[in-house]
């Protein structure tokens, strides 16, 4: 028997791609696309619902997944740590369901998360540029404040100190936006599709640890693993990393 699958945010770029990959998929069933404007409801009968929508709108519709019962898998970016509390008091409510939100759901941006979080303690500096198509509406994106938190949790956990940066004065935002204190620059430019460099330096030497997306296919095996793996995930899972044997 197919497991029964909604997408909220179906027509949008990856919404799109993720319809696909569920009806190939022989063990999934397509059963509601939801958009702008579409009430929710019963999901269509779905036992999972996909969320690749807009940060404005992802709280909302993983707390009406929650309520109706119905697993939630979630790609869209904008979470904080309230609104991620409040899925959790959502769902000691609904015991048996579960939730995964996940930045990335490309392998090598589990990893790239992964390996600089290893490596950022053995380096004095350490910086993250993203680089994004510019139709992406926030930034910078979420998986590049995903992996500078990841960054800077290790680097206290280790006592590394504070990178050191000589800039006393020069334009706003040159030096790009401190996430947990660590330098985060967005570029957007026609042609990319989802990139990530993390730069780390020593003394003599640096490490450049670099995932590229080229196209929005790289996501669908991880969010197949998300919608077979969620039901299996009471409660809420944050990053693809929690399903995975790393
Ligand atoms: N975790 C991951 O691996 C990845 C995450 N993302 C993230 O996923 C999100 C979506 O990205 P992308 O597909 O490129 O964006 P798009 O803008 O192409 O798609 C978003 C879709 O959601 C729709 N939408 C807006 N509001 C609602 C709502 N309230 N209910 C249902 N649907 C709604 C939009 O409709 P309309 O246009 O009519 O407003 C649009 O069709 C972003 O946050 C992005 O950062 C992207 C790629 C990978
Ligand atoms: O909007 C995108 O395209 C992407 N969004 C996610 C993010 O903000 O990290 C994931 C990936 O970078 C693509």
């Amino acid at each position: 028997m197919s497991l029964r699958v909604a997408v909220i945010g179906a027509a949008g770029r990856m919404g799109q791609q993720v319809c696909r990959a569920v009806g190939e998929a022989d063990d999934l069933e397509l059963v509601g696309r939801f958009d702008a404007g579409d009430e929710l409801g019963d999901l269509a009968g779905a036992e999972v619902a996909v969320d690749f929508t807009v940060p404005d709108a992802t709280l909302g519709n993983v707390l009406h997944c929650v309520a109706q019962g119905v697993h939630a898998v979630v790609g869209t970016t904008g979470w904080t740590d309230e609104s991620l509390n409040q899925v959790r008091a959502a769902l000691a409510v609904q015991p048996g369901v579960g939730v995964i939100i996940a930045p990335n759901f490309a392998i090598g941006a589990v990893l790239t998360m992964r390996f600089a979080a290893q490596a950022a303690r053995f380096y004095e500096s350490v910086e993250v540029i993203e680089l994004h198509h510019p139709d992406k509406v926030d930034a910078p994106s979420g998986t590049a404040i995903r992996t500078a938190q990841l960054i800077a949790a290790a680097r206290q956990e280790a006592g590394t100190p504070t990178a050191p940066d000589a800039t006393k004065s020069g334009l706003d935002g040159a030096r790009g936006a401190r996430v947990d204190g660590v330098p985060v620059h967005a570029v957007r430019l026609r042609g990319l599709v989802a990139h990530e460099e993390v730069l780390l330096g020593a003394v003599g030497e640096t490490l450049t640890i670099r995932h590229d997306s080229f196209d929005r296919s790289s996501f669908m095996s991880g969010v197949l693993t998300g919608i077979r793996g969620v039901a299996g995930h009471p409660g809420l899972s944050v990053g693809l990393e929690e399903y995975l044997d790393l």
